[in-house]
């Protein structure tokens, strides 16, 4: 008998394969690859903030065994350039950005994720948001992403269009073996402008 298995149940199998191949890889093997990413990520934080005027990077604090992309927003700071995080509303599915200025302003949320402290100030204006580093699971050549499946960045992304925003880059980082032949995507799947591994960096057609 032939088994079909619907976008969710491959969008789930697909999460725990790439989650376990993630996690086999030793200490070494990791920060290799993670200074060759984060190098890359700070290449491109040059390239688009050349002035202070150029708005402000969003990113994330990585959770389990994600790329540990945390030395770019250090690098950030170091140049003056505005760092956001998100913090996330599990009724609503929503993320609130709020401004953070050093790793103090992190404690453990939802998840083990360190998330941005409530007293923080919020960033409303999303059209200063410059560059988004996205967390994903599986990404492949057609740009395309997978994520936890809570649908938070999904949903985030929308908000440009309805408030009438240019989208911001989207960069993704990830391992190269993250990188799929195809990821199964759906009506809400947002795809990424840039993807960064240890060994390339893909841009989507429409970015020169
Ligand atoms: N570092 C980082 N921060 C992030 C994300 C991310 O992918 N990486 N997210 C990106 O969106 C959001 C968190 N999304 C998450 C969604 C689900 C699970 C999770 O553990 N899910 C369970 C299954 C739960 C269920 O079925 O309801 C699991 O995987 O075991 C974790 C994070 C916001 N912050
Ligand atoms: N823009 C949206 N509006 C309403 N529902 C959405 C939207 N985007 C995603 N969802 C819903 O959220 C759930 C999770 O979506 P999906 O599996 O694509 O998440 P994901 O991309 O893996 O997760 P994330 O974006 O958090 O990393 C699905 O039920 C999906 O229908």
């Amino acid at each position: 008998m032939k088994l079909i298995m619907n976008m969710y149940q491959r969008k789930i199998e697909m999460r725990e394969q790439i989650e376990l191949k993630r996690s086999s890889l030793n200490q070494e093997e990791r920060q290799a690859r993670e200074e060759q990413i984060v190098n890359q990520l700070i290449g491109l934080c040059k390239e688009h903030f050349k002035s202070s005027s150029d708005g402000c990077l969003m990113t994330y604090m990585p959770f389990r065994t994600e790329v540990d992309i945390a030395p770019v927003m250090e690098w950030c700071w170091s140049r003056g350039i505005r760092v956001v995080a998100p913090r996330t509303v599990k009724q609503t599915r929503q993320m609130i950005l709020h401004e953070v200025t050093s790793y103090n302003d992190f404690s453990s949320g939802g998840w083990g994720i360190r998330e941005p402290i409530t007293s923080l100030p919020v960033l409303t204006d999303l059209s200063t948001i410059r560059m988004i580093l996205v967390p994903g699971l599986a990404f492949d050549t057609k740009m395309a992403r997978l994520g936890y499946g809570g649908g938070y960045y999904d949903r985030f992304f929308k908000l440009f269009a309805e408030q009438g925003i240019a989208q911001p880059l989207l960069v993704a980082a990830s391992f190269d073996l993250q990188v799929v032949p195809e990821v199964p995507v759906s009506w809400n799947d947002v795809n990424m402008d840039i993807l960064v591994t240890e060994s390339l960096q893909l841009k989507a057609s429409h970015i020169q």
